[in-house]
């Protein structure tokens, strides 16, 4: 618990950190001198010297020397500029820690989100992508909700040091006794803080819980109406809204008592404070400050508990978040070189490649050699399973295999110059990625430099023209991941993408399947006529594409079957 809050205020800098305690321990002191200011003005007040009999020492000989100089009118005068020195160090105060807190909440989010952009595709496709989505929106903010509680619970801390300081100096056996109550009520509290934190992990995963259910009905909205499922989908939604309100009114009830319970413990303190002064003759000069003082204390070691609590609650989503920034380092890639692979200009080539997936005793690969010369398009068949976008994603080197290389012109691909390859593989699926925004848009995306000439001769390449027939033109926006499209309208227009960027591997995976036959049979003619200087790889069960290809590869088991020159 120390250790994570340490490691937090740590990440900040220093200097902000500096002004932080600064800032703190200067409104404390305001606050506690104020506080010992009503000593001589009381004192004055009753009768100046005639009831410094009664008084500490420092306040005794105080009293007459105040009495000389500023009198009753400039003891207020300075009581108020303290105030309102305090309610202006205040207000800096929570200025700061907002922006601290705002700060860290982005950091770690932009950390996060770094992270999983950096890290291997295979380690992201075992990862549930909701738990992620999780933490990056909703536990990064209760991170950071919970910094800003360790910040008020400092500054509590700060203030109550000082106010117990201030009562030190009316009366050492009083502030001593009133500490070790403090101490004990806090102790008290010590098992209810450890059910925070049971109960702030709960919390996460009815969190993650919802995520997930939100994402995949938003995802299956038309799965959905087709089968008539709405009611089950709201009923399984709506189980998960509540598991997550119960989670939360758990700590919420249980964080509500500890305050009432608190309140009560504190003014049993109180009255101990107030029957010890009393019975040890103190002077009610010092008396009242004294009970100031610690009424002044109970709503802060009010605040001390509730932050620590707080801090527990969300110790869960801190440590979430490390454990997953954690897997995303390890998960890291070697940063992309782009620069160390040249443009092949004989082959590309597997050579003794294996892949075994996570939890699969079976490889997906066994031992696969294949080479595609550049300029021949080779279509890969084989039944479903047989490995097929597996010899795809590691000719793109989305992944290394786990034995094997991936070699252009024989030199093997390693480390930045496997991740750099990828700049010049276009790789398209069956159901491409479309981004809400307009054709344009998403045609830029991938090159951002192209003006509208390219981008027409793309969409004329991808038999994708009826984008200039639209009425927006290219200025159509199509929608959540496309959905204002048809599929083989979509497919086309993330064809006319890959080509923009004139790749030197270009991979269609079952990437005409959503379209008619004409049109399949334009694009396959299109991208043959693309052969010249680039190399094709295509997975199609049938159609144009094959029936184009100059070689076609037969997978089957994870092994080559056959190559067949056409
Ligand atoms: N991320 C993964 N985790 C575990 N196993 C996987 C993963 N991806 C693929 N596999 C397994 O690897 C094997 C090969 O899959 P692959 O997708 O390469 O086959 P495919 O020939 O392209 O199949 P299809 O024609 O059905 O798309 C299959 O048994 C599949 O279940």
């Amino acid at each position: 618990m120390i250790h994570a809050a340490i490691t937090l205020l740590r990440s900040l800098p220093p200097g902000r950190l500096a002004m932080l305690f600064a800032l703190m321990l200067a409104a404390a002191l305001s606050e506690g001198v104020g506080l010992l200011m009503l000593v001589p003005m009381l004192s004055l007040l009753s009768g100046g010297e005639s009831v410094a009999a009664g008084l500490p020492g420092w306040a005794a000989g105080l009293v007459p020397a105040m009495a000389d100089g500023p009198g009753i009118a400039g003891l207020l005068g300075i009581f108020v500029a303290l105030v309102a020195a305090r309610a202006v160090l205040t207000f800096r105060l929570g200025v700061l820690q907002m922006q601290i807190q705002h700060r860290l909440v982005d950091e770690w989010r932009m950390r996060i989100l770094d992270g999983l952009l950096a890290a291997g595709w295979r380690r992201l496709a075992q990862m549930r992508q909701a738990a992620n989505a999780s933490v990056l929106i909703t536990q990064v903010d209760n991170i950071g909700d919970g910094f800003g509680r360790l910040l008020l619970l400092v500054t509590s801390a700060v203030t109550l040091a000082v106010i117990w300081a201030a009562a030190i100096a009316l009366s050492p056996l009083v502030a001593l006794i009133a500490a070790l109550g403090g101490l004990a009520v806090l102790a008290l509290f010590a098992r209810l803080r450890r059910h925070a934190h049971a109960m702030g992990t709960h919390v996460i995963d009815q969190y993650e819980t919802l995520q997930g259910e939100a994402q995949e009905t938003l995802g299956a909205l038309r799965l959905i109406k087709t089968h008539g499922r709405e009611n089950s989908v709201s009923g399984r939604f709506a189980q998960a809204v509540r598991r997550l309100r119960q989670a939360q009114i758990a700590f919420l009830s249980s964080s509500t008592g500890s305050r009432a319970a608190l309140q009560s413990g504190g003014a049993l303190v109180l009255a101990l404070v107030v029957w010890t002064a009393w019975s040890r003759g103190l002077a009610l000069a010092v008396l009242l400050p004294l009970v100031v003082l610690f009424a002044r204390s109970v709503p802060l070691l009010n605040s001390l508990q509730a932050g620590l609590q707080q801090w527990a609650h969300v110790l869960p989503a801190i440590q979430r978040a490390e454990t997953l920034l954690a897997q995303l380092a390890d998960a890291r890639e070697p940063e992309a070189e782009p620069s160390m692979v040249a443009r092949p200009e004989r082959e590309i080539a597997l050579h003794n490649v294996s892949l075994v997936h996570a939890d699969r005793g079976v490889p997906a690969l066994d031992d696969v050699s294949l080479v595609l010369p550049v300029g021949t398009m080779t279509a890969l068949v084989g039944p479903s399973g047989a490995g097929k976008t597996s010899v795809a994603d590691l000719f793109g080197a989305l992944f290394a295999p786990d034995s094997g290389t991936l070699s252009i012109d024989g030199g093997a691909l390693t480390g930045g110059a496997l991740t750099g390859w990828r700049r010049q593989v276009a790789y398209l699926h069956q159901e491409p990625v479309l981004f809400h925004m307009t054709i344009r848009d998403n045609l830029l995306w991938a090159v951002p430099e192209a003006d509208d000439a390219a981008l027409e001769a793309a969409l004329r390449a991808a038999s994708a023209e009826f984008v200039l027939s639209l009425p927006g033109g290219m200025d159509t926006m199509v929608g959540d991941a496309g959905r204002r499209l048809s599929g083989g309208e979509r497919q086309r227009i993330a064809l006319a993408r890959a080509l923009l960027s004139d790749p030197a591997l270009l991979i269609l995976d079952e990437a005409t399947s959503a379209l008619d036959t004409g049109n399949e049979a334009a694009i396959a003619r299109a991208v043959a006529g693309m052969r010249e200087g680039r190399t094709i790889l295509v997975i199609s069960h049938r159609g144009a594409l094959t029936d184009m290809a100059d070689r076609i590869v037969t997978l089957c088991e994870g092994r080559v079957e056959s190559v067949s020159e056409c």
